[in-house]
């Protein structure tokens, strides 16, 4: 050992000290926020490299300011359903930082949503904006309304009092929301309406996510999937390899997972098996999408209808859909789906790539797992950053008055996810750890997002 590698070595054990201390105080100040202290554990634990390289960023506090988020918003947000009874939920929109541009990132509606779910999101939009290479910094928003069986009027008025307390909060220049879970083009149309009503505005960057005809972008809607699946045929390619003739298994059977399933097709890889909460269906021959799509875009269907039109295929109830033997996975549904017990089912199925649609789908255990079992994994602020970048460029669309075409809104896409994977693989690289793209992705989004603030004197 070299006289600089102790040196190196001794300001790593500083840095790891001085990261614990940060970490204890995050936990204190946000209690009970099991997912937020998640997702900041996973980037404080990579950093640490970064951290020794620049000890401007300690003196500065970077770590500490980009823990806590620049505000905080929570709401009443009351709605009548059709039988005139009244209903309270809570609305939230967490604008965690804008050190590389106005506050970006989507709204969730699901029962589960509370301050510690926005805030985890909010946090690893925040890097995953800053791998874009595009001017966006980061938030996230939603509220605890459960859109299921609601009727599209009692969606629509849910949308309506939402937005006559969020539009004070938003804009094209201070924060742009889009859809999550249980937000897609029909909700950001009724929220968009909305904002148009009470501004008197009317101002299409504020959104992304739009329909076609009322300043969407191409590509937007297939943008998540499509790019994860990007992000995994870059993986693919670097050990030689492709989709072409892979098994591949889904979770999920919403945006992102429908598009992925898409995409994976396109490619030569055949998916055999997607979800959703009630359980998942096996079709060995192939997810007919054209089904899938008619259940869950337009009938907004439960899973287990799939096997009615497709009869060789099976449902099965309740179980995880990560007991189906594949080679790829692409986890496409919500957070900490893959614990040890499902990375253990994938590894003896055969996996060896994961490549996360959603936010935060793997634990830390089954992380650990598929790196001590050799399965190359892809996380999901890399590999699903293709939603937010073709929302950034949906507003590059609306602040110029124009609007391009699907062909080079795809191709825009693929260069930016391309880019994405070879900025984590190149910083991995350059941090002694070849191949680690949980470090490679958390590493090089700081350190952007670290100069930015740095740059911007103590705000
Ligand atoms: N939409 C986007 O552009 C982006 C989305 N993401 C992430 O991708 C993931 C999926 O989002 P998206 O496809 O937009 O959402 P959708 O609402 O369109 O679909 C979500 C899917 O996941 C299933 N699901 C949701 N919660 C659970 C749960 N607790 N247990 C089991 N299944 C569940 C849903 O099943 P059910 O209908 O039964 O609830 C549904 O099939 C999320 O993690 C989101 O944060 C990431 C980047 C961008
Ligand atoms: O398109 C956007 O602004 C946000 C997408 C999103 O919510 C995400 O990347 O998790």
């Amino acid at each position: 050992m070299t006289a600089r590698d102790r040196l190196d070595a001794r300001d790593r054990l500083d840095a790891r000290d001085r990261l614990e201390t940060i970490f204890a105080d995050v936990v204190r100040r946000n209690p009970g926020e099991a997912e937020f202290h998640q997702a900041v554990r996973e980037v404080l634990d990579s950093v640490v490299p970064a951290l020794t390289r620049h000890p401007e960023y300690a003196d500065a506090k970077i770590i500490e300011r980009i823990c806590e988020p620049e505000r905080q918003i929570i709401f009443r947000v009351p709605w009548e359903d059709d039988r005139g009874e009244v209903h309270i939920n809570r609305g939230f929109r967490v604008e965690f930082n804008s050190a590389l541009g106005p506050y970006k990132g989507g709204l969730r509606f699901h029962p589960s949503v509370y301050l510690g779910i926005v805030k985890f999101l909010g946090f690893e939009q925040l890097f995953k904006n800053a791998l874009t290479g595009m001017p966006i910094g980061g938030g996230k928003g939603g509220s605890d309304f459960d859109p299921k069986g609601r009727s599209d009027r009692e969606v629509m008025r849910f949308c309506q009092s939402f937005m006559t307390e969020l539009y004070r909060h938003i804009g094209e220049y201070t924060d742009v929301p889009a859809g999550d879970i249980g937000v897609g083009g029909r909700e950001i149309g009724y929220l968009f309406g909305q904002y148009k009503r009470v501004t008197n505005r009317y101002e299409s960057g504020v959104l992304t996510g739009k329909g076609l005809t009322y300043g969407g972008a191409q590509v937007r809607r297939e943008a998540t999937g499509y790019g994860t699946v990007f992000f995994a045929e870059e993986m693919l390619r670097v050990t030689g390899d492709s989709f072409e003739g892979k098994r591949v298994v889904v979770s999920g059977s919403g945006n992102v997972a429908i598009y992925a399933i898409e995409k994976v097709r396109q490619l030569g890889g055949t998916v055999v098996a997607c979800s959703d909460s009630s359980g998942y269906v096996h079709d060995d021959k192939g997810i007919d999408l054209d089904l899938l799509k008619d259940l869950k875009e337009v009938r907004r269907a439960r899973i287990d209808e799939y096997v009615t039109h497709r009869r060789h295929a099976s449902f099965v109830a309740g179980r995880s859909v990560w007991e189906v033997p594949c080679e790829v996975a692409l986890p496409s549904a919500t957070q900490n789906e893959i614990g040890a017990a499902e990375a253990a089912a994938l590894i003896d199925g055969g996996c060896t790539i994961v490549v996360e649609g959603a936010n935060m789908p793997t634990r830390p255990d089954a992380v650990r797992a598929f790196a001590e079992a050799g399965v190359r994994f892809g996380p999901g602020k890399a590999a699903n950053a293709g939603g937010v970048a073709a929302s950034a460029l949906e507003m590059q669309q609306n602040a110029s008055r124009d609007s391009w075409t699907f062909a080079h809104s795809e191709q825009r896409l693929r260069e930016i996810m391309s880019d994405i994977h070879a900025r984590c693989h190149t910083t991995a690289e350059e941090y002694g750890m070849p191949g680690n793209y949980v470090a490679g992705a958390n590493i090089d989004g700081f350190r952007r997002v670290a100069e930015a603030m740095l740059a911007h004197g103590l705000i």
